[in-house]
This record gives C-alpha cells, sequence and structure tokens, in this order.
C-alpha cells in the first residue's frame, strides 16, 4: 500500500525572490488572483502603452523604426475602448505639431474615468481633440455612426504632407459603424448580433462587418490617401491580425464574398438576410477592381502594434513571482466553445493535482481537446512537462496563465458574459478538488472589466462552488441553461466571486489563470 508523504517541501523561488513579503504567504489565493489579475491590465494600460511606442525628437517621431518629420502637420483620429487614453498621452508627447483629432469612444466613458481618479486618461480642456461617445453596450448606434463619418470627413481632407496618427483598440468595430447604403445601422447591427450570438468568432464577425462597412477592411486608409497613415493597435484578437483588430480599417485587403457567404452559411443566416445586404454582397467587390487596387499599391501606411495580451500575461507571470507562484505561461489564444475550454481547465487541474502519476488518459484527453480550444500540442506538453515537475519536486505553488477569448453559444435570456460562464463551469470541473489546505483556483476576467453586457469583468471559482451554491438553494444547471452567470454570482455569497475592478479602459481579451496549490503526493 502507498505510504502517504505529505511533501509540502520548501518552494525554492521563495528564497531568491527577494522583494517577496512574509506577509503575503498569508494573504488567500483568491486576493492574490486577483492581484496577479490587475498587474495583467497595469502593463497594458492606454498611456503606458503608447508611451512605450512613440520616441519624439524635436520636430519628427520615431515610430517602430520608422521617422517621421511633424510641421504642424498632424492629424489624429482613433475608435476602441481604450482610445481616450491612449489619445490623452499622444497629445502630451505630440500636441505642440497637432492640427486637429476625434476620437470615437464608448458612451460615458468620461465621467467614468473621472469618478475613478483616471484624470491623466481624459484629454486637456483645451485640447484639440474632439471626443465622440457611443455604442451603448457595445452596440454600434447613431451615435457611434456620426463618429465614423466625421471620421472619414477628417481623413478625406488630408493631403500629401499630412500625418494621419490612427489609435485604435478593441471595441473599435462597434465604434466605427459606417454601413455601405442602402444597408441601415439597424439592418447592419442585425447580422452582427445574430452572429455573435450563435457563438461566430470574432474573425467571422469582422469578416461579415468588412464586407458591409465603408471603413472597415483598409478603407479608412484610402479615404486619408496620400496623406502618411500610421496606426498604433493596442490588440484584443488572438494572434494580433492586423486586418482583424477593429476590422482593419487601416489594413488594405480583399474581403472575398465567397468567404462572407461562407459565414452567413455557417450560422444559418443566408436566407433570411435584408434586401439591402444581400445587393452590396452580390455587387463586384471594389476591393478587386483595378482602379482601387492601383491606389491599394500608393497607400501610406505603417501599422504597429503596441499592447497585446501576450504583454499581460507576461506582467501577470512577474506579478504571481512575486506573491509566491511560480508562473507558467499555457498559451495566449484559447479560443473555442467555453464548454470545450472549461474542460480544458478541469484536465489541467486534474493533472496538476494528481496525488500520483497522472493517469496517461488526462494526458490523451488534453492532446486531443488541443485543436478545439487553440492550443497547440507543444504547449500542452511542455506545460504538462512543467506541471509534472512541479509535483514531483515540490515547487509549491503554480500560477498557470492563459489568454484569449472563448465563444459562447447563447441558448437562454439571462445576463452573463463568457468569463463568467467559464468559472462556473470550471467550478463544476473542478468539484471534489478541495485538498488540504485548498484546492486549486479558477480566475477568468475580461481585460476590458466587462463581461458581456454585465459591471463585472469575470469571476473566481473553485472545486466547492457546486456545494455553496446549494447551500444557497441556487441551481447552477439553470442559471447555466439560460446563461445566467452573473445574476448566479451576484447571489451567491453576496456576489464575494465576482471580479469587478470597474473600466479598466484597456482591452487585451481575457485573462485566464488556474492557482494550483503545492500537492501532497503519494509515494508507493
Ligand atoms: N448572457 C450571456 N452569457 C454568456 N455570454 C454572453 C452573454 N451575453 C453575451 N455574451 C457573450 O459575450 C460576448 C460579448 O462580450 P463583450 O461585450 O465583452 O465583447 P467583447 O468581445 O469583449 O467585445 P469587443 O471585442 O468589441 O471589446 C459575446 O461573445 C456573447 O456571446
Ligand atoms: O472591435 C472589434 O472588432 C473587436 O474588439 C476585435 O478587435
Amino acid at each position: 500500500m502507498a505510504r502517504v508523504l505529505s511533501l509540502f517541501r520548501h518552494q525554492p523561488f521563495l528564497v531568491h525572490v527577494g522583494r517577496r513579503k512574509p506577509a503575503l504567504c498569508k494573504m488567500s489565493m483568491d486576493s492574490r488572483a486577483r492581484m496577479v489579475f490587475a498587474a495583467a491590465v497595469e502593463a497594458v494600460q492606454p498611456d503606458t502603452v503608447v508611451r512605450q511606442s512613440i520616441e519624439r525628437k524635436q520636430d519628427s517621431v520615431i515610430i517602430n523604426g520608422h521617422t517621421f518629420t511633424l510641421k504642424h502637420n498632424l492629424h489624429l483620429v482613433g475608435f476602441g475602448k481604450a482610445v481616450l487614453g491612449m489619445a490623452a498621452e499622444a497629445e502630451r508627447i505630440l500636441g505642440d505639431h497637432l492640427v486637429k483629432g476625434v476620437v470615437s469612444v464608448p458612451h460615458g466613458i468620461q465621467q467614468t474615468l473621472q469618478q475613478n481618479g483616471k484624470d491623466h486618461l481624459l484629454l486637456k480642456e483645451n485640447s484639440r481633440i474632439r471626443v465622440m461617445e457611443g455604442a451603448k453596450h457595445n452596440l454600434p448606434d447613431t451615435d457611434a455612426q456620426k463618429a465614423a463619418e466625421v471620421i472619414k470627413q477628417l481623413a478625406s481632407e488630408l493631403t500629401e504632407e499630412d500625418l494621419l496618427l490612427v489609435l485604435i483598440s478593441g471595441g473599435g468595430s462597434a465604434l466605427l459603424p459606417a454601413p455601405i447604403p442602402p444597408i441601415s445601422l439597424q439592418e447592419k447591427q442585425d447580422v452582427t448580433r445574430k452572429l455573435a450570438g450563435a457563438g461566430a468568432t470574432i474573425q467571422e464577425l469582422n469578416t461579415v462587418r468588412c464586407a458591409l462597412s465603408l471603413l472597415k477592411g483598409g478603407r479608412l486608409a484610402h479615404y486619408a490617401h496620400p496623406a502618411q497613415v500610421v496606426s498604433l493597435i493596442l490588440s484584443d484578437v488572438i494572434g494580433d491580425p492586423l486586418d482583424f483588430i477593429a476590422s482593419g480599417p487601416t489594413v488594405p485587403s480583399e474581403v472575398w464574398p465567397e468567404e462572407v457567404v461562407s459565414v452567413l452559411e455557417r450560422y444559418k443566416l443566408l436566407n433570411s438576410l435584408p434586401a439591402s445586404v444581400k445587393e452590396v454582397l452580390e455587387r463586384p467587390s471594389p476591393s478587386r477592381s483595378h482602379k482601387t487596387n492601383e491606389s491599394s499599391r500608393s497607400v501610406r501606411v505603417l501599422n504597429t502594434v503596441i499592447g497585446s495580451n501576450s504583454v499581460a500575461l507576461k506582467s501577470a507571470g512577474r506579478r504571481a513571482l512575486e506573491l509566491g507562484f511560480r508562473p507558467l505561461v499555457l498559451a495566449p489564444g484559447v479560443c473555442g466553445d467555453v464548454r470545450a475550454v472549461s474542460k480544458l481547465y478541469g484536465l489541467l487541474a486534474r493533472f496538476a493535482c494528481s496525488r500520483e502519476e497522472p493517469p496517461p488518459e488526462i494526458a490523451a484527453e488534453l492532446l486531443k481537446l488541443g485543436p478545439e480550444v487553440g492550443v497547440e500540442s507543444w504547449d500542452l506538453c511542455r506545460t504538462m512537462q512543467v506541471l509534472s515537475e512541479g509535483r514531483t519536486e515540490g515547487w509549491g505553488s503554480t500560477c498557470l496563465l492563459a489568454g484569449g477569448e472563448p465563444t459562447v453559444k447563447l441558448t437562454g435570456k439571462g445576463r452573463g458574459g463568457r468569463n463568467q460562464e467559464l468559472a462556473l463551469r470550471v467550478g463544476l470541473e473542478l468539484r471534489g478538488m478541495q485538498l488540504p489546505p485548498t484546492g486549486p483556483v479558477f480566475l477568468s476576467g475580461g481585460t476590458d472589466g466587462q463581461d458581456g453586457p454585465t459591471d463585472a469583468a469575470g469571476a473566481i471559482t473553485d472545486g466547492g462552488l457546486y456545494e455553496e451554491a446549494q447551500a444557497q438553494a441556487l441551481d447552477v444547471n439553470n442559471f447555466l441553461t439560460n446563461n445566467d452567470s452573473y445574476t448566479f454570482f451576484s447571489r451567491l455569497s453576496a456576489g464575494q466571486r465576482l471580479l469587478v475592478p470597474g473600466l479598466t479602459c484597456t482591452n487585451v481579451m481575457d485573462v485566464h489563470m488556474l492557482l494550483i496549490p503545492p500537492i501532497p503526493i503519494n509515494i508507493g
């Protein structure tokens, strides 16, 4: 019979981490998870990423190794959830050459920033940049459409001597709606809302958006021609593909009608399209006409990614180390259906917390699941190897980090978001894994601080969730069927498991975190 040895061994890294304060050891897993999440968000603050990417030298500016001459020829436009802070910093650095600008930002953001003491992310009173708020609840509306029109107008008036700085961040698609006539805003919004609700990925969604828009898919850069366009992009899409972030308004690209049709077919929307959308899709693609190809070649654009999920994960890892964890990054591109993703974390937790050699079936299941959730076999093997070493060599607690953006197929009418639904599902996967003194803890949070149409970024969960809910007469499965994860977490223990950082002013997708305690292992 196996002799049970509790091997809560000395954690080697604790000796080396000078900055770590002994008091932190006593902090709960929950508090430390929140601190690690905060560090992820901190690293991708809009003013920070702009400051790091712009170098001012007298009357020129260097961006990504390219030098541009400033001669009171600078114009600025922007659209996205993080763009106000980006614009404030850009104006601080380049304001003396700025002629004018306009940014399309989320409804209510200025008031929220003021209320939260984030004045440094607001424009000065005498700013040359006009702020236009819109896209209530992250949906394109007439306010955002007006902003898009003003941005288009500004870009169209530029000359060869001008420099257009374009600030782009996640949420930019909803903040720059310019449907191709005769499509109405409502019709375009209906199509995208149905796609999102059916679980379409952001790539699929934005493929369709590009085909229906006057500005997306590189068309904003065309309006700005012959000016030099420089885009600073805070990425919220897996792998940072320039043409998909905010639907790539400054990335000359071709929209193939076949691709658009295949997305619409996949989600069974092809037969219910409004006549105006059908008409536009049936037109010969403007991007393939001779004239546009000519101007595509002459468009002067520099697109630069200045912040991403990977940057946030690196910073989270550093904070985790300070807090006594061994950080381990799984992958920055976890995606796929939230059910499959919750299984991924359940399996990883079981693998990491096994008191004996983990059964090979777990590894096999993980490798089978990998492609469905956007994680390469290589990353899974590396992660399992490190977890195994940590377990057998007694390295202490591990903080497994990942980023990405799973999808939820909405079947119910409840309130929630993909992070809260993921946390709820992972809580069920972890059921029964309460190792003394604590079992694994899972956090999922949207870095924008807003998970779906809720005021929470996500939630924190562990193996005790199901029993806790039962004790409070909350039927987990009912909440899940109704996609009502926000209501569930709000009611459970007075909302203690909700992650509510408030509007973070940035947006680089989601952060997933599995905190694994030291495992007492069985030695035969
Ligand atoms: N009740 C719900 N439960 C679970 N998920 C939901 C619910 N309502 C909406 N969602 C999901 O939330 C997602 C939209 O979330 P959110 O508004 O945070 O957008 P986002 O992807 O962060 O937007 P952007 O990329 O534009 O910043 C959609 O994928 C949708 O399926
Ligand atoms: O705005 C959008 O399209 C999404 O946030 C992806 O960038």
